[in-house]
């Protein structure tokens, strides 16, 4: 049997490493752009890169006018590509050169794919510019319209396929499917790598010398960012840079990495020395991402009709490619670590659920809401959006009744931090008590709590739980009001709460689509910025410091009931949840990514404002331990939570779990699929 593939290597888990090389260019100078070239391409095998793409005519470089026509500059240039091409068996990197190539009295503008020790096929520039400083057309044929099928191309004694209908497949690594552009080609409406995603390609290269001007730098990368994200691919653009002729023009050699719309990689500008770029793209998230979004399929039926696309297989062999992954990756998918990112998202999610409140209260011509506040985030936040959906509506925020109803298990602190909340946000506050009713109910019910019995079960739980939804409930038909729901998405992620007569019913729940490790950022982004008033701010922060509990259990030995002592730590819960339910993604690779975010506390970027003491670090087993667990509980037993959850709106793209809102999935099924696949590919240790 073959061995298991390595667990802590990208491309076990879908990855390609690719690379941008940004060569110093020779001025018409085959040669010494070849050892150039030869140099690049070792030393991104030493980084374990398997695709590389150099700039526009990197062999002869591109600045050099009417040279190109020049017989003897033409003959190095494919000597050089034959002496070039035996590298890539060496190294097992494959590499696309730039090189102008002729066929049948004309000359082409054309990218070289050399793969498994041989050119593999070559693709023309279908698109010439010919505009202010561009002269293409006095030198090159335009090859649009040059397909495969119409005849090869000669390089010395080999005939290779030759067209813009190529696309190049691994044949032993599915979804490792790339194609190549060349640079004017994506300034077109339609660029030929629109058709090529659509063939298949997940990966588009573009082999580009674009002089440098003010401004032209935003607006390659917003093209690169913008066709990434339209053809659902990764994008890698190579443009060529120091040692181009400068007669007319300059070249800041930009080199970017970009997926789905989000740029992974960017090189430095305006060096002088050759360098590289290097990214981990995920091929297999692509494709989960067009499996998902069936508009992609739809238009490849529409817009293939007519192409026909050749396949040219290649080798892309075995792994070599180890960690760590070389890509940005969140601890926090919810919570951005650039600080205008997390600004823009907190402002974002504040207004949707602002905004989503405002619309039920108007359509209800509501004036009152109660709500239970305990203290805790959950209550805080949805508190927070409800006194500025009444500011926004002009409604007086007394209007707000806000309940707490201390139980068995209810601490001092979060206690005066309810009461200390309510005041300072001057809303209507009452208190409670509601061990009296669950007394009476415990009785009722003969359990053995109410004998003096120190029994703390579930059903212990869930008749405080139940009790506060009753009373909140019955105080809305009293006062006029409408119930508003406290619980968040990665709680029902969880089926952390107690269902139908408990914390899980509400009248509307404006916490239904933010994820817990979000609501924390966005109670400190309310505060941070006064926007329901200073006086809350000392408590915001307090009650940030509290740890998370449902306070159903009595403390023992002074211990609170942690709900991440049972749950796990909701980072981490909130890592798995994105990642299973944005992308479908296998347990194993969630597990690796997970790991790969967490394993060194002093790696990477935290979000501003992350305390010290929550920079922590998870090992695998731990990491295994409670992905396990979140397992269970998301695809086994806490479905039935979600089909049947109050209204209220999907804020992040990582999903709604509401069944109308997003994630539809029964509630009687298994997660032994799941379970199945992290315990044979994760390792233990
Ligand atoms: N698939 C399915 N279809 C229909 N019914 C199903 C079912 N699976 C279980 N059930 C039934 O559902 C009941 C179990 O669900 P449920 O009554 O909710 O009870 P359960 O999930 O067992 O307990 C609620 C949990 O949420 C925690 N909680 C409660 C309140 C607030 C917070 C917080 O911190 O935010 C946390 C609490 O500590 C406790 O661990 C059982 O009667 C079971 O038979
Ligand atoms: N002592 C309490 N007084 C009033 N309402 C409460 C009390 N305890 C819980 N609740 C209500 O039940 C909901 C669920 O309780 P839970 O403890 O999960 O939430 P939380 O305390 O707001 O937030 P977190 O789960 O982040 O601690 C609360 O949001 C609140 O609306
Ligand atoms: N080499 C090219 O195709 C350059 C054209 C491209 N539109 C540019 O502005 O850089």
């Amino acid at each position: 049997m073959a061995d298991a593939p390595p667990f802590h290597s990208p491309t076990t888990h879908g990855f390609v490493r690719v690379a941008a090389a940004t060569p110093v260019v020779h001025t018409a100078d085959p040669v010494a752009n070849a050892e150039e070239h030869v140099a690049l391409i070792r030393r991104a095998a030493a980084e374990g890169v398997e695709l590389l793409v150099f700039p526009e005519l990197s062999l002869s470089a591109y600045a050099i006018d009417d040279l190109v026509m020049q017989g003897a500059l033409l003959d190095e240039v494919e000597r050089q590509i034959a002496l070039l091409a035996p590298l890539t068996a060496e190294t097992g990197v494959a590499a696309v050169v730039g090189a102008p190539l002729r066929r049948d009295d004309r000359l082409y503008n054309c990218a070289v794919v050399l793969g498994n020790g041989r050119v593999l096929g070559v693709v023309p520039k279908t698109y010439l510019p010919n505009y202010r400083e561009y002269y293409e057309k006095r030198w090159f044929s335009a090859g649009g319209d040059v397909s495969s099928h119409d005849g090869a191309l000669t390089l010395g004694d080999e005939e290779v396929p030759f067209g813009t209908d190529l696309v190049f497949e691994a044949a032993d690594r599915p979804g490792f499917v790339f194609a190549v552009e060349i640079c004017e080609d994506y300034w077109a409406p339609l660029p030929p790598s629109t058709r090529q995603a659509l063939a298949g390609a997940r990966i588009l290269l573009n082999l580009s010398a674009s002089n440098i001007v003010i401004g032209k730098a935003e607006e390659r990368a917003l093209l690169c960012a913008s066709q990434s994200a339209r053809a659902m691919a990764a994008y890698v653009f190579a443009a060529s840079g120091w040692g181009e002729s400068t007669t007319d023009l300059a070249w800041d050699g930009q080199a970017t990495i970009h997926e789905l719309g989000a740029c992974l990689a960017s090189g430095e500008r305006f060096a002088l020395e050759s360098h590289l770029t290097i990214a981990d793209v995920d091929i297999e998230r692509i494709g989960l991402d067009r499996l998902r979004n069936g508009t992609f399929a739809d238009c490849a039926r529409d817009e293939l009709d007519g192409y026909v696309f050749e396949r040219v297989l290649f080798e892309a062999g075995e792994a070599r490619t180890g960690g760590p992954l070389r890509r940005p990756l969140d601890r926090f998918p919810f919570v951005p670590d650039d600080p205008a990112r997390l600004d823009q998202d907190c402002y974002e999610a504040f207004n949707i659920q602002v905004q989503g409140l405002m619309r039920r209260m108007k359509a209800t011509n509501g004036e009152r809401l109660v709500i239970g506040v305990s203290g805790g985030l959950d209550s805080t936040q949805a508190l927070l959006v409800a006194c500025r959906a009444f500011d926004r509506l002009g409604l007086p925020r007394t209007g707000i009744l806000g309940y707490t109803m201390p139980g068995f298990a209810t601490s001092e602190g979060t206690k005066s931090n309810a009461w200390t909340l309510m005041r300072a946000l001057g809303v209507t506050g009452e208190e409670i008590d509601i061990r009296p009713t669950a007394m009476t109910m415990l009785e009722g019910i003969g359990h053995p709590f109410a004998q003096g019995e120190p029994v703390h079960d579930i059903t212990f739980e869930n008749v405080q739980a139940g009790l506060r939804t009753d009373y909140l409930f019955r105080l809305a038909n009293h006062h006029g009001a409408f119930v508003l729901g406290t619980g968040d998405l990665s709680e029902l992620a969880l089926g952390w709460a107690t269902y139908g007569v408990g914390d899980h019913m509400s009248h509307y729940n404006v916490n239904g689509g933010v994820a817990k490790t979000l609501i924390r950022h966005l109670i400190r982004w309310v505060a941070d910025r006064e926007v329901v008033g200073a006086e809350a701010v000392p408590v915001l922060r307090g009650i940030l410091d509290t740890e998370i509990s449902p306070e159903l259990v009595p403390a023992t030995d002074g211990k609170i009931q942690s709900t991440e002592g049972t749950v796990g730590p909701y980072p981490l819960n909130d890592f798995f949840l994105f990642y299973i339910t944005r992308y479908g993604l296998k347990p194993s690779k969630v597990a690796w990514l997970c790991h790969e975010a967490w394993r060194d506390a002093s790696r990477g970027h935290w979000p501003a404002g992350t305390p010290e003491d929550e920079r922590v670090e998870y090992d695998l087993a731990t990491i295994k331990h409670w992905l396990r667990k979140f397992l269970v509980r998301f695809f086994q037993t806490a479905q039935f939570k979600r089909s049947a959850l109050p209204n209220g709106p999907k804020v992040v793209t990582g999903g709604s779990l509401s069944p109308r809102g997003d994630w539809r999935a029964p509630s009687d099924s298994t997660a032994r699929v799941w379970l199945d696949e992290l315990e044979a590919n994760v390792p233990d240790a």
